[in-house]
């Protein structure tokens, strides 16, 4: 899959050195955000600048500052350990890795942007971006999310892309990203638009041993598969809290799978279905209902009959990490509510009522050919 580093270089733009040779220009990559993904994301690039000669060693990473317990900005402390204490304790990132609390400075250098951030936090970080970056800057978005405006609902790549003027391709996966810190195998999807040579440079960029990339033409279904599948997170997580067992679990993914489908093919219709036996799709859902942040805070509120917020307990349970699924769940519902589609998506119509306490958590396992509104009907 990767291509040949000829073939890479070939497209670089061809710079001069100081003493009129001619050499080609590097790629230089900015990663913007510093998460439990976007800790790990530089670290895979990071390990990969090093071996390829398009692209300069160094990986800037925009750190959201903040001040830990001990009075010392995280910056500083990843710095100075080569670990991001906070959202990834215990891995080093790679000393090429180097912490930038300045937006701006971040990326004005930057060839690559790598956006992983929570997607509640894009629109702001769009917006500063604005006239600060390269025009022929490549962009790729590992956030799971969308975002839904006055004029309709708005993916993250297309937020980035309309807002800053760039190309925005995407990767998604069953990628979470403790297990991958530690090097244990998994997969992951680019979604492309048109160009496949960008793509493919994406595919070296990520792609390690125990990281194997590919690229697939369908930005929107493999965005969508990383967003919806949030939301049916949200559901296998309250199951779990029930106490429902697998079947029940198993009967939530498949109706979510199928309401993943049908929502991505009503909103694009160019979405694949191949897209879907890609690792964005069946596979990110297997491992987010197994494994996955918002199905230990949905286990949790199910546990308490819905009596705590999933505001406090994500706090209480994540530690500054963000669920993404309720948000997801309610940007969801609002397209759905718009477009009159409320009754033909009754499982993520049951999550978000049940996230924001319309109904209780047992709704998501009631069924009954009389409720037309039940998920398992
Ligand atoms: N963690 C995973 O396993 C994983 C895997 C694949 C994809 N993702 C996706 O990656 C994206 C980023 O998640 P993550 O796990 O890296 O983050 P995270 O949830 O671990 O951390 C939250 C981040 O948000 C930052 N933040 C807090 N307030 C902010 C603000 N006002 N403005 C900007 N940033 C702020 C924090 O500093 C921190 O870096 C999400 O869309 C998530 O769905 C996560
Ligand atoms: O921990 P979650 O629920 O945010 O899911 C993490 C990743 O998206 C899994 O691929």
């Amino acid at each position: 899959m990767a291509p040949a580093q000829e073939q890479l270089e070939g497209e670089q733009i061809v710079a001069q050195n100081e003493d009129g040779t001619n050499c080609i220009e590097r790629s230089r990559v900015t990663v913007i955000g510093s998460g439990n993904w976007g800790s790990v994301a530089a670290k895979l690039i990071a390990s990969n600048t090093l071996m390829l000669d398009s692209f300069h060693d160094e990986v800037r990473m925009w750190v959201y500052e903040e001040v830990l317990p001990s009075g010392e900005k995280l910056t500083n402390v990843i710095n100075q350990t080569n670990e991001n204490v906070k959202y990834l304790p215990g891995i080093k990132l790679g000393k090429n890795v180097v912490a930038d609390p300045d937006l701006d400075n971040a990326v004005k250098n930057a060839t690559v942007l790598v956006f992983v951030t929570p997607h509640q936090f894009m629109e702001g970080i769009c917006q500063r971006l604005v006239g600060k970056i390269k025009p022929d800057v490549e962009a790729i978005s590992l956030i799971k999310g969308m975002e839904v405006k006055m004029e309709g609902p708005c993916m993250i790549s297309s937020l980035i892309s309309d807002q800053l003027g760039i190309n925005c391709c995407v990767l998604m996966g069953a990628n979470i990203a403790n297990e991958i810190a530690v090097e244990k195998f998994s997969e992951a999807t680019v979604g492309f638009r048109e160009n496949k040579e960008v793509a493919e440079r994406w595919v070296q960029l990520f792609s390690t041993p125990y990281f194997q990339v590919t690229a697939v033409q369908d930005v929107e279904g493999v965005e969508l598969c990383g967003t919806l599948k949030n939301v049916v997170a949200i559901a296998a997580g309250l199951v779990d809290g029930l106490e429902m067992g697998n079947n029940t679990k198993a009967a939530i993914m498949r109706i979510g799978l199928r309401e993943m489908r049908a929502f991505s093919k009503l909103m694009f219709s160019s979405v694949r279905d191949s897209t879907f036996f890609e690792s964005c799709g069946v596979a990110d859902l297997i491992t987010t209902c197994m494994g996955g942040r918002n199905r230990k805070v949905a286990e949790a509120f199910a546990k308490n009959g819905g009596k705590r917020s999933f505001d406090e307990l994500e706090a209480e349970l994540l530690q500054g990490q963000k669920l993404q699924g309720v948000s997801t769940a309610k940007e969801v519902y609002a397209v759905l509510s718009n477009r009159g589609w409320l009754e033909m998506f009754p499982l993520f119509t049951t999550v978000h009522e049940i996230c924001v306490g319309r109904i209780p958590p047992t709704a998501i396992v009631e069924y009954s050919e009389h409720k037309p509104k039940c998920c398992l009907t």
